[in-house]
């Protein structure tokens, strides 16, 4: 089996672990190309590892297979790391990219301390074996305005460190070389290729 399934309906997400797989021969699956008709899984842990644990275990036990989870978020330093574990959900229960980067420049209009990082946690889960949990983070900082089209969620406002362009503006090679999905990605990746 050279096939994996990601625990998640975000596109962007789906869409960057695709190509982060291709170069292990692995083709991966979003949750609604397995099913359309599984739920949301209710995100109610306290931090990023035990949504993403909660996540990739609902999964695995509903399908019985080796399923992978994403959660992430972004932490802004001067917001005493909020949005974190309710990034996709900032600016109210709608899921909408937009108005959480707006309440985000808003909150920070004053603000010239603007460092930032993106967390990702990824957990594995395999059915009777003990889920493996790890954590990747890209540095950088808060733009005064969005810029950029590429990538999702807050992209346009995240600008790495080392780099004078958002994280919207680099093509999807470029992020996936340095995001903390790829950092995360890194630290399994070898469970990942025996596995499969
Ligand atoms: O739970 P699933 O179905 O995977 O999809 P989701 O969008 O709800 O995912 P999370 O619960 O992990 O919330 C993560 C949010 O953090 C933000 N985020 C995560 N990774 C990002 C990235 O690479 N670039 C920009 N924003 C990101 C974005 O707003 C996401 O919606
Ligand atoms: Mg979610």
């Amino acid at each position: 089996m050279n096939e994996l399934i990601i625990a998640s309906k975000n596109k962007g997400k789906i869409e960057e672990f695709r190509q982060l797989f291709a170069q292990y021969g692995i083709q991966t699956y979003g949750i609604e190309e397995i099913d359309e008709s599984i739920a949301d899984v209710k995100e109610t842990g306290m931090t990023f590892a035990e949504n993403a644990q909660l996540k990739a275990e609902t999964i695995a036990a509903l399908l019985n297979k080796p399923v992978l989870a994403d959660d992430s978020g972004l932490e802004v330093d001067a917001l005493e790391k909020r949005p974190g574990v309710f990034s996709a959900r900032y600016a109210g229960e709608k899921k909408d990219d937009k108005a959480n980067m707006d309440k985000v420049l808003l909150e920070l209009e004053q603000v010239d301390h603007r460092t930032a990082r993106f967390v990702c946690v990824l957990a594995l889960a395999i059915p009777s074996q003990e889920t493996i949990l790890e954590r990747g983070t890209c540095e950088g900082s808060i733009a005064r305005q969005p810029q950029g089209a590429n990538g999702f969620g807050y992209d346009p406002i995240f600008v790495p460190n080392g780099y004078n362009q958002t994280m919207a503006q680099l093509t999807s090679g470029e992020k996936n070389a340095i995001s903390h999905r790829h950092n995360a990605l890194m630290k399994i990746e070898q469970t990942i290729q025996l596995m499969v």
